[in-house]
């Protein structure tokens, strides 16, 4: 797989304030923790040029970059470098950073120069440093035993004809079936997962999968989790 274009190295003027915007704009709890400051946080393959690059850290704490000191990171081999900057994978949306011309693109979009085996994702970047497809969290038969029982006991039926699991709620009225909702939507946008779900005045109906692996995921596992307590 090459790594032939410029993924992630940013002149640290510029793309470290339009990362800055991100983070802050989106509001992201991003975490992203390295064992030291002074960690060589491995990186995909650059094309030279001499850039440095910082990650941010934002949590609680407030912002504090993590200086690379310029350092020329390995290039990552296949993605697995496990010592790479980790974040809650729930806690991002994907934002391309178009190298090329150091900008940011829209959110939900990819730099229109990427292409599926570069990584253009700041997301995926901050990933583990995977540069590849998201992290395929399919549930595995292991995972549907355990995992899904709670939420069949909860009133969750598994579709029969698809990998996806589906509730009908029922409000007091409208006004309660729209609050909760948009409470869902909420975390819909932060986990960058959304439900499929018709609406008829009290009535909601909703039906979790994760479209990327054609089937269950975590995720659906997280937010049918979330919509029975928020329901209760
Ligand atoms: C680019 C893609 O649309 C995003 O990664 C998100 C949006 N919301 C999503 N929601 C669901 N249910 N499955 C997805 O795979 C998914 N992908």
């Amino acid at each position: 797989m090459s790594f032939s274009s410029t993924l992630l190295y940013a002149r640290k003027s510029r793309a470290n304030s339009e990362i800055s915007e991100l983070l802050t704009a989106r509001r992201m709890d991003i975490t992203v923790w390295m064992s030291s400051p002074n960690d060589e946080v491995p990186a995909v393959a650059e094309t030279g040029g001499d850039t440095d690059w910082m990650i941010y850290r934002t949590s609680s704490h407030g912002s504090q970059n993590l200086q690379l000191n310029g350092q020329k990171p390995a290039p990552v081999l296949n993605g697995t470098n496990v010592n790479g900057p980790f974040i809650d994978e729930y806690e991002y949306k994907e934002r391309s950073v178009d190298l090329n011309s150091d900008t940011l693109s829209p959110r939900g979009t990819r730099s229109p120069t990427s292409n599926s085996d570069q990584c253009h994702s700041l997301g995926r970047f901050l990933k583990r440093n995977k540069c590849f497809k998201k992290e395929n969290d399919k549930l595995s038969q292991e995972e549907r035993d355990s995992l899904l029982q709670p939420l069949l006991q909860n009133g969750w039926k598994i579709q029969t004809n698809r990998d996806a699991i589906e509730k009908e709620f029922k409000f007091k009225d409208f006004n309660q079936a729209f609050g909760f909702m948009t409470r869902v939507a909420l975390l819909a946008e932060k986990m960058d997962h959304h439900p499929e779900w018709f609406n008829v005045y009290n009535k909601l109906q909703v039906t979790l999968s994760s479209h990327d692996v054609n089937g269950l995921s975590k995720r659906d596992v997280k937010m049918a989790t979330f919509m029975d307590k928020t329901f209760q």
